[in-house]
């Protein structure tokens, strides 16, 4: 490449569409992320991100459309595809009967990592996720969140240049939320490597380069998220009405009020003076009212017209997580 030449992305994804019999999956969706990018796919549940996510990582053919990672087509050159890429599924795939060593060599031999630069990578990315005491120790006695670790850590060993994480973090604590993020950044810094993640937890996006909100299958915003934040972020007024005659009251006169988590309603504000006047009036028929300061959580509230983080989505958590506790057993 010379000094001129704009880097080559390293995921270019043109007119992607998938169907699930009559669900539209994916609609149309267009995007391209570059090769030292940490790109977040942020959506609610049902959205479309995994099914993007797989056909990605070839393991699913799309129907329409097409798209490369790492310059390779996932129809076409799909074995080249795959060899630049490193995915961490939703769902865990540690063989539990293993070690972690011999989970991430096996891996390595499936790769074709040759012998002695596999037990390097196996220490270094054993020392990176923290689990390096525990390289000989059974994975079923592993932690959710050490477990996720270990993932991160065999998604790497072959060195791609693609990291593809699905809900790295969903079911976890908040500790080892904080960790897993803070070992992407620490990957960043060490080497070139595109990262794409996909949440549905709005607070982890706030440090990636770029995010793209995703709903209905459709891309409804793709930047940095401060760019997204100036575009389709306002400030909500989050109200708790005192009973129910409050809230339709409160509906009444705000009819564009959404509804927020805990019976909460929430109001996107540009008058400086709305607490003032909405206090006047309400004061004594809410229970709480508290001011967000323009967010990734508003812009998603904007530009979908409901809040990510409902209570369906934290009870699809706790599920999960309760699956994944009940398929250890
Ligand atoms: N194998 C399948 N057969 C039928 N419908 C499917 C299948 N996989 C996904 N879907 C549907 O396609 C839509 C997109 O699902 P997808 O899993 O891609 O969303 P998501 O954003 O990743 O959500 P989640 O966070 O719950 O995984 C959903 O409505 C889902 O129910």
């Amino acid at each position: 490449m010379t000094g001129t030449e704009a880097p080559r992305p390293a995921i270019v994804v043109e007119h992607l569409s998938k169907r699930y019999g009559r669900m539209l999956a994916l609609d149309d969706v267009s995007l391209s992320v570059g090769a030292n990018d940490m790109f977040a796919l942020l959506g609610p549940n049902g959205a479309g991100k995994t099914t993007l996510i797989h056909i990605l990582c070839t393991i699913l053919a799309p129907d329409g459309g097409s798209a490369s990672v790492a310059g390779f087509d996932v129809k076409k050159q799909a074995v080249k595809a795959r060899r630049n890429i490193g995915v961490v599924f939703q769902e865990p795939s540690l063989d539990d009967r293993l070690t972690a060593y011999e989970n991430l060599n096996f891996h390595g031999l499936v790769y074709q990592v040759g012998g002695a630069e596999r037990k390097q990578r196996i220490t270094e990315m054993l020392e990176l996720v923290e689990l390096s005491d525990w390289r000989d120790k059974l994975v079923r006695t592993f932690s959710s969140g050490m477990k996720r670790r270990l993932e991160i850590a065999r998604a790497l060993l072959h060195n791609p240049r693609i990291l593809f994480l699905d809900e790295p973090t969903v079911g976890l604590d908040a500790q080892s939320r904080e960790r897993i993020w803070a070992y992407l950044d620490q990957l960043r810094r060490q080497r070139e490597l595109c990262i794409v993640v996909t949440t549905h937890y709005i607070e982890e996006v706030e440090n990636c380069d770029r995010v793209c909100i995703i709903d209905h299958g459709k891309i409804l915003a793709d930047g940095t998220p401060d760019a997204l934040k100036a575009a389709h972020g306002s400030e909500l007024v989050r109200v708790t009405p005192r009973d129910k005659a409050a809230a339709e009251a409160i509906r009444e006169r705000y009819p564009d009020a959404k509804d927020g988590h805990g019976g909460t309603l929430v109001l996107a504000v540009d008058d400086v003076n709305f607490i003032d006047g909405f206090l006047a009036s309400f004061g004594t028929r809410v229970s709480q009212v508290s001011l967000d300061r323009p967010s990734l959580e508003s812009v998603f509230l904007s530009l979908t017209g409901r809040e990510l983080r409902d209570k369906g989505a934290d009870e699809q958590d706790r599920m999960r997580a309760a699956g994944r506790r009940a398929g250890r057993r």
